[in-house]
């Protein structure tokens, strides 16, 4: 089903100060299947219309609808990764994925799910392990895992590489690609690296600070795995658009601090 954002406002309580308006008129359709990343200066909102769309919080004013359906709250049908995996620490690898999953299906319905995706996110060897006797990115492996066995039909991915080193990053950049070509999810990334933007999407959108809105929406007419000279010159296009409203934030937090 099809993601649509419509007229979406946000904005939070900065008492004494007025409302602040982070989000401005969001108007946005995600295609099922798509892999859309988001990118924009810190503080423009990106997080915060990602968890309007995971339902954690709710608009000012607007709607998200996936296919008729609006969204008012979470749901089995939207799962979301964040930077950090978030795991419990008492639950080894497989109990993690399981946890989910547990009142919905049998204790060997459960066991199955969780082998395929502990297998697909290449974790097969480490099912009772903790999460503390894993590295970083096998941790945010378990938590892409168990999001999988929800089966949801949209994946929502706040930075989830950004706690990551480089090597390892890249890896899982690989592997996110593979799952999402496997399964066909529709993916909204969240992300700060205009690379793995290009590595990954079909479409990178960029948005704007203060408040936030949508200035950019690029196609990624690249072929997969994408070849780093393609990239290049994307790189290039997408970093200008960006640069700027990098640019506008420093200058107005340049200004705020030299009137104050
Ligand atoms: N619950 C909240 N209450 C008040 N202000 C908030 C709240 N959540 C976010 N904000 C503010 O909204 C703005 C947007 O925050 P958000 O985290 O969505 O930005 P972001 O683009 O994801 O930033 P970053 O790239 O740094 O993670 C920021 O100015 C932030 O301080």
């Amino acid at each position: 089903m099809d993601l649509k954002i419509d007229a979406l406002s946000k904005q939070f309580e900065n008492k004494p100060n007025p409302p602040l308006l982070v989000l401005d008129n969001i108007n946005l359709t995600i295609k099922a299947g798509e892999f859309v990343s988001l990118l924009g200066p810190s503080g423009c909102g990106k997080s915060t219309l990602l968890s309007m769309v995971a339902g954690l919080q709710k608009p000012s004013s607007g709607s998200v609808y996936l296919g008729e359906e609006e969204i008012r709250k979470p749901g089995p049908d939207r799962g979301v990764v964040f930077q950090e995996s978030a795991l419990f620490p008492w639950m080894n690898v497989r109990e993690n994925v399981m946890f989910p999953i547990r009142k919905k299906m049998t204790k060997k319905e459960q066991l199955s799910v969780a082998d395929k995706y502990l297998q697909m996110v290449q974790l097969s060897k480490f099912p009772e392990h903790y999460p503390h006797e894993l590295s970083g990115g096998m941790q945010q492996r378990v938590s892409i895992a168990r999001v999988l066995a929800m089966n949801p039909e949209l994946l929502l991915m706040d930075e989830p590489f950004g706690a990551l080193d480089e090597q390892t990053r890249s890896i899982l950049q690989d592997e996110i690609e593979k799952i999402w070509l496997d399964t066909k999810k529709t993916v909204i990334f969240v992300t700060h690296s205009i690379r793995e933007a290009i590595k990954l999407s079909d479409r990178i959108i960029i948005m704007g600070a203060r408040p936030g809105t949508i200035i950019s929406d690029f196609n990624v007419n690249l072929g997969r795995p994408r070849l780093q000279a393609d990239m290049a010159k994307l790189e290039e296009k997408v970093m200008a658009v960006l640069k700027s409203e990098i640019d506008k934030v420093m200058q107005e937090e340049l200004s705020y601090a030299g009137s104050h």
